[in-house]
């Protein structure tokens, strides 16, 4: 099988060698320098050349508990899956509406949904319904409206209260919001040349669609790598306005041919900061995956990308950012969130909800319950569902691993949105490197060892030195 081939591949080849060169240490250094101090990370210090590349250092003596680090992410997608589950604000990743629309709207999806799948007309679509499928008890539909429009109200909920939902300011029906900052720093950042409404600023909403369709379908990380080429562009656009707003738009036009790639170079510089490799390389082989496919598999995976590249670029193209739609680039986009990995988790409310009114004094617990019980039983085991969904965390994705690490990704009760945290799992003296485990780390060895191939390399730390 011929591999697909991509004109600006070898069109753009010296562009994309200078978007894909790793940054000097004085430019890791300098970028993490003004990062840190801007989100005011007190206590961090990136090192550039540390013996497993770039990684976290403390700056402080950190006690076992203490916050580390609260990192805001450059982009993160919700997997389109769990919309089904939960609704939240499409910037910021926290939950929205009321404990009442959570419920309502799941329930509602999950009917709609679960028709679809078994293929039920709408005619008999109470017996193939997905409560009476999962044992679950299934509620009126009018119970359901009465949820989502907020005329019916859940005992003890007020204690429960979520941000009103924003909508897109574009129209579409996709992106909703906690807040008018959120919804105006995702419009501003990405979701402008993402959006399917009406006030989108995408060149083609019909292939914009097709490429949604396409990564539901296969893989969502695509709507994330389409989420960096969206946030380089826009990037890329006010730069320009930034350096060249005060030119004659003749003279404008002339510099930005001679000066445009430097602009490029530089909106791109927080992506350039994640370390990557080309997807189809770095991907693990599925374990169903014979090792003597594993050639044919990865040309799989470069096609699979190859054409949810060439629905990209119907979507969004802009010529001064062309190297951008290279296979090249888009599959290292897509290998810096594989070999980083980090998981966006968000806890449920609707999770919190039913636990506080479990653990109610008796009398009260017994008169709740005689209105909650109903719903648990609809929403059945799915009544806890988190957020989740991917994200690329720019510091966080600094922090080398240890099997014994000093450090962990752990959210407290009060961190209610997608920012990873970090805490201290013992003490940090200053100048201790900061390490968290990508793996279980309380597996064995020999499956530690199996899980980090994934990330290119085999553990030497103290503790895998030893065993
Ligand atoms: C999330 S990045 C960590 C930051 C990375 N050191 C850099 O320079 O950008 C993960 C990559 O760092 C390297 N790495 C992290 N921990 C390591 C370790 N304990 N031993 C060897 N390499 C490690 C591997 O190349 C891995 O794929």
């Amino acid at each position: 099988m011929a591999a697909s081939v991509c004109p600006i591949d070898s069109q753009f080849s010296d562009q994309i060698s200078a978007l894909l060169k790793s940054p000097s240490p004085h430019q890791v250094q300098e970028y993490f320098q003004e990062l840190i101090a801007k989100r005011q990370y007190n206590g961090l210090r990136v090192k550039p050349e540390g013996e497993h590349g770039k990684g976290v250092w403390a700056d402080f003596d950190f006690k076992e508990g203490d916050l580390i680090l609260k990192d805001q992410m450059l982009v993160g997608a919700q997997h389109s899956s769990n919309k089904i589950d939960c609704l939240v604000c499409s910037f910021c990743f926290q939950f929205i509406g009321s404990i009442e629309l959570q419920i309502g709207r799941k329930l509602y999806l999950q009917e709609l949904g679960i028709s679809v799948d078994n293929e039920c007309g709408p005619s008999n679509r109470t017996e193939c319904s997905s409560a009476s499928l999962n044992n679950r008890s299934p509620l009126p539909q009018d119970t359901i409206k009465s949820l989502m429009n907020g005329s019916m109200h859940l005992p003890c909920s007020e204690k429960f209260p979520l941000p009103s939902v924003v909508s897109c300011p574009g129209g579409c029906k996709e992106a909703y919001y906690c807040s008018e900052s959120c919804a105006k720093a995702d419009w501003d950042s990405f979701h402008c040349l993402l959006c399917t409404g009406k006030g989108s600023k995408s060149s083609n909403i019909e292939a914009l669609l097709n490429f949604i369709q396409h990564a539901n379908e296969t893989n969502d990380i695509f709507i994330l790598a389409a989420k960096v080429i969206s946030f380089t562009i826009l990037r890329y656009r006010n730069l320009k306005v930034a350096r060249f707003e005060n030119l004659e738009k003749q003279d404008a036009a002339n510099l930005c041919t001679k000066y445009g790639f430097p602009l490029l170079l530089e909106a791109w510089k927080p992506v350039s900061m994640g370390y990557k490799r080309r997807w189809w390389d770095c991907i693990a082989l599925p374990e169903d995956v014979d090792s003597c496919d594993e050639a044919e598999f990865r040309m799989q995976i470069r096609d699979l990308a190859f054409t949810s590249l060439e629905r990209l670029k119907e979507a969004m193209y802009d010529k001064e950012c062309e190297p951008l739609f290279s296979l090249e680039i888009y599959g290292h986009i897509i290998g810096m969130f594989e070999l980083n990995n980090l998981d966006l988790v968000v806890s449920s409310p609707v999770e919190d909800y039913f636990l506080y009114i479990d653990d109610l004094p008796l009398s009260e617990k017994k008169e709740a319950e005689k209105f909650s019980t109903p719903f648990l039983d609809a929403l059945g085991n799915d009544y806890s569902i988190c957020c989740q969904g991917t994200a690329f965390f720019p510091l966080q994705s600094c922090m080398n691993h240890s099997c014994i690490p000093n450090a962990k990704a752990f959210k407290r009760e009060e961190d209610r949105d997608g920012q990873a945290t970090i805490i201290a799992l013992k003490p940090i003296p200053k100048g201790e490197e900061i390490t968290i485990s990508y793996i279980d780390e309380d597996l064995p060895y020999e499956e530690r060892q199996a899980l980090l191939e994934d990330y290119g390399f085999r553990c030497k730390c103290p503790r895998c030195s030893e065993e």
